[in-house]
């Protein structure tokens, strides 16, 4: 076993310590892991999936960093959606250790959204829904708005962007993880200040570091205190060329 390997198997078991049947759920888990990461990387070598075709790298960069928001937020149900999923994070890892979640995948690629239906069928597991689509429009639908306990988005848009397009899904008291890395303190401004208009508080910053991989991630979680105001989300070209917590000029 490499050592990625046996780092993801530490920190599975770690998650179900407490759970009954503990050692034969975590081969389980760790099974659909390789098998994921199998047709990820041949999958890849035909459709642009992913930047990371080194086999370890998958196992850190891909899995245990998208495991890691489980060491912020990890209640017994969860309704949870991943924006931008690509292809499958840092969803699919969280569904693979807690299978009795209901995950939606929202993706906006093609390409991305067929291997994501075609991966969920080969690892068998139940309770996820890949929608094809942009956040921003479903974001408007009824039926998905405040209809999530977590919301996660991965590498999608800058932080002002990244919250328009997650607050609106998120129940009131429910929670958006966002891992970020390299956040100037700008952004991180104009994010609080766009936080506020969405609803939102930021309640930590949680540094991450992953095995042999001390570059700055972090996970910022935030708190849905109040409805996202009906107007949110705006159109994509209203969204990139005035992010929420935009400073208005003038004198
Ligand atoms: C850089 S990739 C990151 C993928 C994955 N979250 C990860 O961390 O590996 C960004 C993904 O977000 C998707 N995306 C960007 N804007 C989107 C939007 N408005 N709605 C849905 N998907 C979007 C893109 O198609 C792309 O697959």
């Amino acid at each position: 076993m490499s050592e990625a390997e046996e780092t993801l198997q530490a920190f599975i078991e770690q998650l179900y310590a407490q759970a009954p049947e503990a050692a034969a759920q975590a081969a389980q888990a760790l099974a659909r892991f390789l098998r994921y990461r199998e047709e990820l990387l041949r999958w890849n070598e035909r459709v642009n999936l992913t930047a990371i075709v080194d086999p370890e790298e998958v196992l850190t960069r891909h899995f245990l960093d998208s495991l890691t928001i489980l060491t912020a937020v990890d209640p017994p149900i969860c309704r949870l959606l991943d924006i931008g999923s690509g292809a499958g994070f840092p969803g699919l890892p969280i569904k693979i250790v807690r299978p009795a979640w209901a995950l939606t995948l929202l993706e906006a690629t093609a390409r991305k959204v067929a291997f994501l239906r075609h991966v969920c069928q080969v690892l068998e597991l139940e309770g996820i829904t890949v929608v094809h689509g942009r956040a921003e429009l479903l974001g408007r639908d009824p039926a998905y708005r405040g209809a999530f306990d977590l919301v996660t988005a991965r590498a999608v848009a800058a932080l002002p962007v990244v919250l328009e397009y997650a607050a609106p899904y998120c129940r009131v008291g429910g929670t958006i993880v966002l891992p970020r890395k390299g956040d100037s303190p700008e952004e991180m401004e104009q994010g609080l200040r766009a936080a506020d208009q969405l609803g939102l508080t930021l309640e930590a910053q949680l540094s991450v570091t992953l095995p042999g991989l001390d570059d700055g991630r972090y996970l910022l979680l935030w708190r849905q205190h109040q409805p996202c105001p009906p107007h949110f989300p705006r159109n994509n070209a209203a969204i990139l060329k005035h992010p929420a917590g935009e400073r208005l000029g003038g004198c």
